[in-house]
């Protein structure tokens, strides 16, 4: 019996000494494979680090350090912004406005303003074609607000909208910070398919000669078709477009290209406020149907 024993405990423990050194070998192998896989692919992995580098940035500023500082501060991304502009700029100053913002922008967080160099190219334009009467969609904060207002001829006016009420409360606290009254900027707090209808009726508009468009892509296109169907765009209004590359609008541009309704062309840059993401604003003057 004690011999039978002895041997059922010897066979066990050769049975556990073999299972011991099967699972060492297979997991010697599977770090050896794991590094090797890892090496074989760290230059694919680095080639898209480096090659995409600007994405993470823009990542890291426009997500990760909001959520940060949303957690930490109470406030929104918005309120912070206004908090360091009401503090830093000079009130009635337009120039002073822009730049404040542009320095918070770029040095602590990121916010999708249209920014120093393509806000360079819009006032360009806008002093070249000294609109009269202007429809802006989307404010946001009110920075491109704030430019295109200091552009603008005596006795044009700004329609703003904004179909995000906290972030028009902030625009409209930095339009009138930036010295423009009710005259001169106008700002309608609702979604822009449904402002676009009843700026005749409401507003009183007969055409618009320059439009800015700010808000989400995918209204870019019915929102463009839907002012080219209310009758107020007419020969040689301008539409500008933003982040018409990045994000990308490309319904929008599909349509500009097939409509024939405009003489259009891109002004390459890149995105606002980071370097290396290509971008670009279309500009669309409106010819009108042929
Ligand atoms: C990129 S930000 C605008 C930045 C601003 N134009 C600037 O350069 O300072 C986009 C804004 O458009 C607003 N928006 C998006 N879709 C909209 C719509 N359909 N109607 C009105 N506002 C819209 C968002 O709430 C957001 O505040």
């Amino acid at each position: 019996m004690s011999v039978y024993l002895a041997v059922c405990l010897c066979t066990t423990l050769i049975v556990s000494v073999y299972l011991a050194v099967c699972l060492c070998t297979t997991l010697i192998v599977s770090v050896y494979l794991a590094v090797c896989l890892s090496l074989a692919f760290l230059p694919l992995v680095l080639t898209f680090i480096i090659r995409y580098r600007y994405y993470f940035v823009l990542f890291y500023r426009a997500v990760l350090v909001r959520m940060w500082y949303d957690c930490t501060t109470g406030l929104s991304r918005e309120e912070r912004a206004f908090q360091y502009v009401l503090t830093h700029a000079i009130p009635g100053d337009p120039e002073s406005i822009l730049e404040t913002f542009d320095l918070w922008c770029s040095k602590v967080e990121f916010i999708s303003n249209i920014g120093p160099k393509k806000g360079k190219i819009m006032d360009r334009m806008l002093s070249e074609h000294c609109p009269l009467t202007v429809l802006e969609l989307g404010s946001h904060c009110g920075y491109s607000t704030v430019r295109i207002a200091r552009a603008l001829p005596l006795g044009a006016r700004l329609y703003s909208v904004e179909m995000d009420a906290i972030n028009a409360a902030i625009a409209e606290k930095i339009i009138r910070l930036a010295g423009f009254d009710d005259d001169t900027v106008e700002l309608i707090v609702s979604p822009s398919d449904e402002v676009i209808p009843r700026l005749r009726a409401d507003y009183g508009l007969e055409r618009l000669d320059f439009v800015f468009m700010d808000h989400w892509k995918k209204c870019y296109r019915p929102d463009l078709q839907a002012l080219e169907g209310s009758g107020l765009l007419g020969k040689g209004s301008v539409v500008l477009a933003d982040n018409v590359l990045f994000p990308g609008a490309p319904n929008f541009l599909r349509h500009v290209r097939k409509s024939g309704l405009y003489e259009w062309k891109i002004h390459r840059a890149t995105l606002e406020y980071s370097k290396g993401i290509r971008d670009g604003m279309a500009e669309l003057v409106y010819q009108g149907i042929k």
